[in-house]
């Protein structure tokens, strides 16, 4: 084929417009070759209508929280649909309590600094702390101090259950934003023999996050000193569970901060008195209701706990109506007079004695769920 070409033709240099058209043809020979392999590997991919649908309602997402103009990677935009807006979130500082102590440092450590940045930026000693840590055991309030703080603080809010790299990545992108991970000591120490390797990995992966997030000078993001591997070390393995958040998108370019640790655990006499007097405002109680005698006896319990019980205690007297009701209707089948009038539509209000009840069955199920707890069985002798 060369041979056709004129001998001259090759051996003198290209001319400016050969040059350009080869050019064009190569760009668009290119361009036409990588939509063609693209649209193919789209064609081919079955996830590829779940990706679509995922894009679709992270973009609904990222425009009702307003966040515009951000590009973000296939998968942080997986992780934008669990973007969560603070308004929608129900949980005020007003649903915890017994835990003022808490809730007061963290308004003055947390939300003060997104709501006043001005005051903080030109100081070192005042930056924020860049995360977080809620430790504690189960049912204490952590979740719900997670909540309240993101709706007081009105950051955006992601709430994930786990996964790592891109969540980082992604809040980076749309900060200010709080990340909240619930029982992050079960993702961190969930292994099997297969991914032993695996978890080791992410737990790394996580802990460089975690410590450093991003080096850069420009980020708005910030190191701290506080060893958190020993943190992590010390509380995946000896508590069951945590909660944890981190703030992203503090002020400083400092080096100067602590990471924050609020420990979030059972209450004493009087922080339990004020937690059944939340959880039971807006019943309708008796008059002789005494919740100190309740909280005196509930040494141990979680707010969960005594939710639990106040529950119980509740439903003694939708029972005792269906039951009275019952009785109304035998009644009326037998003709007999009812000495007592029964009020039809309402329930009797909530007594001590209910409570109390409430209270025996928490201990037995308490109880029953110690006996039933292998780590007990195993302390218990063979011989
Ligand atoms: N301090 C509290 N004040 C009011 N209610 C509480 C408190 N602590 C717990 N509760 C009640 O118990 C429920 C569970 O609490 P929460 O989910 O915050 O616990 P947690 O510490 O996050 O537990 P876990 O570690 O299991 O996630 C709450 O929804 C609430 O009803």
């Amino acid at each position: 084929m060369l041979s056709d070409i004129p001998r001259d033709a090759l051996l003198r240099p290209l001319t400016r417009n050969e040059v350009v058209g080869m050019l064009v043809r190569l760009t668009i020979f290119g361009a036409a070759t990588y939509y063609s392999i693209k649209w193919v590997v789209e064609a081919f991919d079955p996830t590829q209508k779940q990706k679509n649908q995922a894009k679709k309602r992270a973009e609904q997402l990222m425009k009702q929280i307003g966040v515009e103009g951000v590009s973000l990677t296939e998968y942080e935009m997986n992780i934008a649909t669990l973007l969560v807006d603070p308004r929608s979130i129900k949980v005020t500082w007003r649903d915890v309590a017994g835990l003022d102590e808490i809730i007061s440092e963290l308004q003055d450590t947390v939300i003060l600094p997104f709501q006043k940045r001005h005051l903080f930026c030109g100081s070192k000693l005042l930056q924020p702390p860049k995360g977080v840590l809620l430790y504690g055991p189960p049912g204490c309030g952590k979740t719900l101090i997670a909540k309240a703080t993101a709706k007081a603080s009105g950051c955006r809010f992601i709430n994930l259950q786990a996964s790592i790299g891109r969540v980082f990545s992604l809040a980076v992108k749309i900060q200010p934003c709080i990340i909240f991970i619930d029982e992050i000591d079960s993702f961190l120490r969930n292994r099997s023999s297969m991914d032993h390797e695996a978890t080791a990995m992410m737990k790394a992966q996580f802990m460089s996050l975690w410590d450093g997030l991003d080096t850069n000078a420009s980020s708005q993001v910030t190191h701290t000193y506080v060893d958190h591997r020993m943190w992590m070390q010390q509380y995946c393995t000896h508590t069951h569970l945590y909660a944890l958040f981190l703030l992203i998108g503090c002020l400083n370019q400092d080096k100067t901060l602590d990471q924050k640790l609020f420990l979030v655990q059972f209450q004493n006499a009087a922080q339990r008195e004020e937690i059944l007097r939340l959880i039971l405002s807006g019943e309708n109680l008796s008059n002789a209701i005494n919740l100190k005698e309740i909280a005196d006896q509930t040494e141990g319990y979680s707010g969960s706990d005594l939710k639990e019980l106040c529950r119980d205690a509740a439903m003694y007297r939708v029972r005792d109506y269906v039951r009275k009701q019952q009785m109304k209707q035998i009644a009326q089948q037998f003709q007999l007079d009812e000495e007592e009038h029964v009020d039809s539509t309402q329930l009797r209000p909530v007594t001590q004695l209910d409570l109390l009840f409430g209270l025996d069955k928490m201990r037995e199920s308490k109880q029953a769920t110690a006996t039933a707890d292998p780590a007990n069985l195993r302390e218990v002798p063979l011989d």
